[in-house]
């Protein structure tokens, strides 16, 4: 959302909170692009139907990382604001030898297919961009050309627009026309995750794996119908992926192989 208030064919952004309609979203001219953003839009049930009603051309972003990581994101944010137990407490019932605490709202969100199978049920996949989030701090650019490309708008963000690894060492921040450099908040954005027991996190990427497969096939499939990868890039990119690492074990080996 920050990059793109920087483009000049996107002036109109809001955070739409849940419930709110077309009526509530800011006016934009026809050449400018209205952009909303709700994370919890995703997860939620009822909401595909709702924002197809809106607009069945809506074009539909989804930025992921790998779901462990995130899980522990999102715990961070969650003991940023009261006190909690520690997270292998909190990912594990009964203990570590327990089953995965998969309904536990930080792992849940992590079962991307399961959450973009109802998105499938209501927009063509030609509607999806996922954004992979590592490549997005790796590379902005080279990720939001794609964006750009998906969008149909000029091809306006560059390198320039980065100045990489300066916010806290590991995320880029934005350098405006006046030549400013913004970064995320400092309070909310890059906390330090703590040190999980390796047997949690074994256990959950094991978790995680049927699903991240079936993610990664979903992704394929979005990606072919977007034209942003050709079908034959993408079946050599899966048989060099497969040779290499057997079958698809988290969604970061996911991803940088597809
Ligand atoms: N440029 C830049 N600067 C800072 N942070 C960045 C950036 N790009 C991605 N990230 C990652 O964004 C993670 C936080 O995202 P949120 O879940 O808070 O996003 S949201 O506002 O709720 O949509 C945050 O997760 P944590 O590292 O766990 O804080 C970052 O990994």
């Amino acid at each position: 959302m920050q990059v793109y208030s920087l483009h000049p064919s996107q002036a109109q952004q809001r955070d739409v909170r849940r419930g709110e309609g077309r009526e509530l979203m800011p006016k934009s001219y026809h050449d400018q692009l209205t952009v909303e953003k709700t994370p919890a839009y995703f997860v939620s049930s009822e909401v595909p139907q709702r924002v197809f009603d809106l607009d069945p051309n809506m074009k539909l972003l989804l930025v992921v990382r790998d779901p462990v990581t995130r899980a522990i994101s999102d715990y961070c944010q969650a003991a940023s604001k009261h006190p909690v137990k520690p997270f292998e407490r909190m990912a594990m019932e009964n203990g570590i030898q327990g089953q995965i605490h998969a309904n536990w709202s930080a792992i849940r969100i992590g079962l991307y297919a399961q959450h973009m199978a109802r998105w499938l049920n209501v927009f063509p996949p030609s509607q999806f961009y996922v954004v992979d989030g590592q490549r997005l701090v790796d590379h902005p650019a080279a990720e939001l050309t794609q964006v750009e490309k998906f969008l149909g708008i000029s091809s306006f963000i560059r390198d320039s627009h980065f100045r990489l690894r300066s916010f806290k060492g590991k995320f880029p921040c934005l350098v405006r026309e006046d030549g400013s450099v913004h970064c995320l908040n400092e309070r909310s954005k890059g906390r330090a995750h703590p040190v999980v027991q390796e047997n949690v996190l074994h256990r959950l990427r094991k978790f995680y794996k049927p699903h991240n497969e079936r993610f990664f096939n979903m992704r394929i499939e979005i990606q072919v119908s977007t034209s942003t990868i050709a079908l034959d890039d993408m079946k050599g990119a899966l048989s060099r992926h497969h040779l290499k690492l057997g079958r698809p074990s988290n969604l970061s080996n996911d991803i940088e192989q597809s």
